[in-house]
């Protein structure tokens, strides 16, 4: 029977049937961070129980690490506390840890990938909504619960309920200066957020196809605010490629015999899904959000939506209320609402490739007077290599901060926050209310249209821009 490329990593991971439609699955990687692994590896040690398979799980310092130049720990007593415990307990079960001085440490969605730990057909966990990143590689991924966390520590196994699958094929091509922030902003602003609950979506089509690694992986990053845990793309040359010679992927001839493996993930072209959804990818403009969901979306050349109008009755107050908290007016031009501070960084896009596409923006400008600009790159690999293309240069020269990699003003764990009222172009996936910090106003976009908006001193897109002087 043909079969989806859900079926078949599913298939390929049962242990056991439970009653009540759950599986038993095998768990292949499982990812750690101090925010959610601290207590997880507390409460299997406060059981007395050993580590299943400590040499399958992997631990970073990523959301409330310092991100200050030189820093080594938290910010705060309490963060260093926290990270120091992370560095107890899993030297306490044997379970690697990339701290903060080992130069594979990073956001644990960056690094995952980048250290070839994340590969075609594996069951992938961790106690983090965004792991559906890793979803990019044809692997199913996904976030778990503290509890299952625990479980998975102790058993290197979770129960789960199979998800309904979905595919959204993007037709076409996308035009010039649009980005895979872009397509699933779009994607979310149409179908809204709840529209993946229960689904593990399949990304399909020749525009996903034309896509790199790092813009599959913006672009899985967000299933999560379409409401699906798991987001992936079928496995092709482009993923062996960017696989191929990493430090935890197979090398040499098992690097080939696993290549023949992973063709084999793919959806059958007669495999049916419990929806689809068909995207005209032509139409895509670049996209940013106005409002306090991802769902909230404009593009960068439209006005500000009427409630009264715009949107279904069952939305109205929602639309109303996230104007007066982004203390915006229905029918303002979306390219003149003036911001206070960009950030480019989170397990979205603060990868090398989102980095050359801001500083490509950024060479020969300068960020706009009285505005404060914070590149916070997602590994220090990405750091290294950027430094050694000059990225870095480029950004200062323009009045940006260059950081330390950490999750940072994504979600202001560590204390690095946007203060109340301040409005932010932020490269990450959340607007949510306070995301930033208390009363912090967010607007989510790709790495360009925030080094514009940072230029220009309002939202705008590159092509919005005045020329640059000679
Ligand atoms: C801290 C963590 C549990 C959380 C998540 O699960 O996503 C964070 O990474 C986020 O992005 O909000
Ligand atoms: S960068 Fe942001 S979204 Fe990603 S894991 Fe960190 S806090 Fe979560």
């Amino acid at each position: 029977m043909p079969a989806t490329m859900l079926d078949k990593i599913w298939d390929a991971h049962v242990i056991a049937s439970l009653p009540g439609e759950v599986s038993l699955l095998h768990v292949d990687r499982h990812l750690m961070h101090e925010l959610t692994g601290v207590e997880a590896l507390r409460k299997v040690a406060g059981r007395q129980l050993p580590v299943r398979d400590p040499a399958l799980t992997f631990a970073t310092l990523d959301h409330v690490t310092s991100t200050l130049p030189l820093a080594r720990d938290g910010d705060e007593p309490w963060s260093t506390r926290m990270i120091q415990a992370m560095r107890a307990e899993s030297r306490a079960h044997r379970i690697p840890l990339f701290d903060v001085d080992d130069g594979r440490k990073g956001i644990v969605h960056v690094i995952g990938p980048e250290l070839g730990l994340t590969l075609p057909g594996l069951t992938v966990v961790c106690g983090d909504s965004h792991t559906c990143t890793h979803g990019a590689f044809g692997a199913l991924a996904w976030g778990i619960g503290s509890s299952e966390v625990a479980h998975v520590l102790a058993t290197q196994t979770i129960r789960q309920r199979k998800p309904k699958s979905m595919r959204v094929n993007f037709h076409g091509a996308v035009t010039e200066g649009v980005t895979a922030k872009d397509m699933i902003l779009h994607l979310i602003g149409k179908l809204g957020t709840a529209a993946g609950t229960g689904f593990a979506i399949e990304y399909a089509g020749p525009a996903i196809r034309a896509l790199d690694m790092e813009a599959r992986m913006t672009l899985c990053n967000l299933s999560i605010e379409l409401g699906a845990r798991q987001g992936m793309i079928a496995p092709d040359e482009v993923t062996f490629r960017y696989i191929e010679g990493r430090e935890f992927a197979p090398q040499g001839t098992m690097f080939d015999r696993a290549i023949e493996a992973w063709r084999s993930v793919a959806s059958d072209d007669t495999a049916s899904f419990d929806h689809e959804v068909d995207i005209d990818s032509a139409a895509i403009r670049p996209t940013v959000t106005w409002g306090t969901s991802p769902e909230h979306v404009a593009a960068i050349d439209a006005i500000v939506p009427d409630p009264d109008h715009d949107c279904d009755p069952g939305a109205r107050a929602a639309w109303h209320r996230a104007l007066a908290y982004m203390r915006l007016e229905p029918g303002q031009p979306i390219n003149t609402i003036p911001i206070d501070r960009v950030f480019i960084g989170s397990c979205t896009n603060s990868r090398l490739s989102d980095l050359r596409e801001a500083a490509s923006v950024l060479q020969g400008r300068h960020i706009a007077a009285g505005r404060v600009g914070w590149v916070v790159p997602g590994s220090l690999q990405v750091k290294r290599d950027a430094e050694r293309e000059g990225l870095d240069k480029v950004f200062t020269r323009a009045g940006f901060e260059w950081r330390e990699p950490g999750c940072s003003m994504c979600v202001g764990a560590n204390g690095d926050m946007v203060a109340p009222g301040q409005r932010c172009v932020s490269t990450s996936n959340r607007n949510f209310v306070g995301r930033q910090g208390p009363g912090a106003l967010t607007h989510l976009a790709s790495p360009a249209i925030a080094a514009a908006s940072a230029v220009a001193g309002h939202l705008a897109a590159p092509n919005m821009l005045p020329e640059r002087r000679p």
